[in-house]
């Protein structure tokens, strides 16, 4: 199978091949490496030299095309591509087609029969979902599966990486600055913490922080809103919260899905505390059975303080496949309300994981 791979060297696209990698995915085809910048230059493992990503002759060549370039790449690619009359699969993580009727988003450990009918269908658009949502479904799937889910509201705790590398510079950036400003009093046990305090919004607040990528401080801050505004107040990142989800899990009846999206100071682990409405009471012991045996990557962690503060952190599980999810109990509002917090690494199941899957899919039809 020849499988061409576009934006394989940026934060994404090095993920996916790092997973690919050890995966061995590579075994089974026949990879070509694209670039939008540097032509002619030595492709990656030895195969050749890297070809101009809108070089259409050669995109035309591939069974599957892989990107994780970006939606600008995707709008100049993708539409010229299938007007040639290309008919290869293009798994893509940008979120351009998510929502065009033709296209599927893909996350196959919660929605593979939704794929296979797509593939049984001769749907040739497979694209990765959201990173918030996605992970939300990791975490959450054996709930929807047994439609136990009425609504859910989502408030997420959303990492630097999900705006981009530069985003990430600049946050440690920001952080050390931030330290170096009140590096002397820090040295005196004695000095006052209120001046410490005072003299780090004034840097805050001032025009030495770098906030080129994110535009503000995020150091010490949080950014109660992300991606462009849409309407009745949403956020796109709220909007596709809705949208993505009833998409991925082919719902007829929508289930409503809202909640408010905010930047924080943490790398590449996106977190969310959820509010859950079952549509009857059940014993918390079956719905934590329902979530825990879901799927092999989410990690059902019990409801104690040593448990949480260990095991569900960004600190705990970035770099990992593993979804915990816990701090699931039932809220004073009533029986079918259920509190949960989950995190996961936002590069991997929320962004690359679900691509490599896709492709193995194909691979292995
Ligand atoms: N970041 C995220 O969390 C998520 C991103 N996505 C999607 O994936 C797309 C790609 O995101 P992301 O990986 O963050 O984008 P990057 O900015 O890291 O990479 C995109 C492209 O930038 C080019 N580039 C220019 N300079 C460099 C450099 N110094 N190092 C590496 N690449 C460089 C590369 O293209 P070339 O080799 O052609 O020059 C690369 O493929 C996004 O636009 C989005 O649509 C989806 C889900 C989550
Ligand atoms: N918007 C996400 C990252 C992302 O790329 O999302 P999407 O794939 O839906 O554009 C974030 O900022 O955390």
């Amino acid at each position: 199978m020849k499988v061409g791979l576009v934006g394989w060297r940026g934060m994404v696209g090095s993920v996916l091949l790092q997973r690919m990698r050890e995966e061995n995915d590579f075994d089974g085809i026949e990879p070509l490496f694209f670039t939008t910048s540097q032509q002619g230059q030595p492709a990656p493992m030895d195969r050749g030299v890297l070809i101009d990503a809108l070089n259409f002759e050669e995109l035309k060549k591939q069974d599957i095309i892989v990107t994780c370039q970006g939606g600008g790449y995707t709008t100049k690619a993708h539409a010229e591509l299938r007007r040639q009359g290309w008919d290869g699969y293009w798994i893509d993580a940008a979120s351009t087609l998510r929502m065009e009727r033709d296209s599927v988003i893909v996350l196959d450990p919660v929605n593979r029969d939704v794929i296979d009918a797509a593939l049984a269908n001769g749907q040739k658009d497979f694209i990765g979902g959201n990173c918030t949502v996605s992970l939300m479904l990791m975490a959450l799937g054996g709930l929807f599966r047994a439609g136990l889910v009425e609504w859910v509201s989502s408030m997420t705790y959303q990492a630097a990486s999900g705006a981009g590398a530069p985003n990430m510079r600049e946050l440690l950036n920001q952080m050390g600055m931030l330290r170096d400003c009140v590096a002397d009093q820090l040295a005196t046990p004695s000095s006052a913490i209120l001046d410490i305090d005072c003299q780090v919004t004034a840097t805050m607040r001032g025009d030495s922080l770098p906030t080129k990528a994110f535009g503000y401080p995020l150091a010490g801050n949080v950014l109660p809103w992300i991606d462009s505004e849409v309407e009745d107040g949403q956020s796109r990142e709220e909007w596709k919260g809705f949208v993505e989800t009833n998409k991925i899990l082919g719902t007829t009846t929508p289930i409503p899905v809202d909640g408010l999206c905010v930047r924080v100071g943490s790398m590449r682990c996106h977190s969310q505390a959820l509010t859950i409405k079952l549509n009857r009471d059940l014993p918390i012991a079956d719905i934590e059975s329902l979530i825990a045996h879901d799927n092999q990557w989410v990690d059902l962690v019990p409801n104690t303080k040593a448990e949480s503060l260990s095991r569900l952190t960004p600190a705990a599980i970035a770099g990992t496949l593993t979804v915990p999810i816990g701090r699931v109990r039932k809220m004073k509002q009533g029986p079918e309300y259920i509190s949960a917090f989950t995190c996961g690494d936002q590069l991997l199941w929320g962004a690359a994981e679900p691509l490599r899957r896709m492709l193995r899919i194909l691979m292995e039809r």
